[in-house]
């Protein structure tokens, strides 16, 4: 059955076991589910096919950044995992995001979404600076938000700090996927850029990734209905 939910939880975990117990606690129906580096290079494509087989959804975070045929050649080989949504970063460039969506339209059946990560919720302006880029979060979000749209791609990865003035400017079904999201009484960890759920929503954020709030909480579940409480009321 497919999920209505806007929360993707991140499975920032490190093995098989601790992944499938954390899935166990969760249900299909209240969230997706997010697989990023640390777990995948622990457990490999398998913890896909075992998420899957729990009914979820997952989200292939592995933020693919290389040449043209190196990236695109890695999209192919996450479609081919049956993921619900993958991406690349858009710092990589038009030519990069172009063959990833060509490759994707060339596969037959279901094709994954495909989105490409702006700027880092863990960076701000500062940390742009020291790597040489002297513009603020939210000017650099847009212009890689408009190439990245322009590359056919289905949405970004970007903070829900930056989704209002992205909605205004760009196509309506342009998937707005925001990190960082922090409950008011939630620890900011190493994320600069946050927003609480019912605001991200409100800025117009298509999907909610959340991470430690959830996966940390006495009872994950619980976190998740608490969220999904506080979109409502
Ligand atoms: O800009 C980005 C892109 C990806 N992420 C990922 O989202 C989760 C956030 O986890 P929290 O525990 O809620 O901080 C994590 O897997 C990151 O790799 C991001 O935070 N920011």
């Amino acid at each position: 059955m497919p999920c209505n939910s806007p929360i993707i939880v991140a499975l920032d975990l490190p093995d098989m076991a601790a992944a499938v117990t954390m899935a166990d606690r969760l249900d299909p129906a209240q969230c997706r589910l997010k697989v990023g580096k640390e777990l995948f290079t622990a457990t490999g494509p398998a913890i896909v096919e075992a998420l899957q087989s729990k009914g979820f959804e997952v989200f292939l975070d592995l933020k693919f950044h290389d040449i043209p045929n190196t990236t695109a050649s890695a999209v192919r080989s996450a479609a081919e995992l049956s993921v619900w949504m993958v991406n690349v970063h858009a710092s990589g460039g038009r030519r990069m995001m172009e063959a990833c969506r060509e490759v994707l339209e060339r596969r037959s059946g279901p094709r994954p979404l495909l989105t490409a990560v702006t700027v880092l919720t863990s960076l701000e302006q500062e940390d742009l600076q020291e790597v040489g880029i002297d513009i603020e979060p939210m000017v650099q979000v847009q212009r890689l938000a408009r190439l990245t749209q322009d590359c056919g791609l289905d949405g970004v990865v970007c903070s829900a700090r930056e989704a209002k003035a992205l909605r205004n400017a760009l196509s309506e079904d342009f998937k707005l996927v925001t990190p960082g999201i922090r409950p008011d009484d939630a620890s900011v960890d190493d994320q600069k850029r946050i927003v609480t759920p019912r605001q991200a929503m409100e800025n117009g954020s298509s999907y909610l990734v959340i991470g430690r709030p959830i996966t940390r909480a006495e009872d994950p579940a619980a976190a998740v209905s608490d969220i999904l409480d506080s979109l409502n009321s």
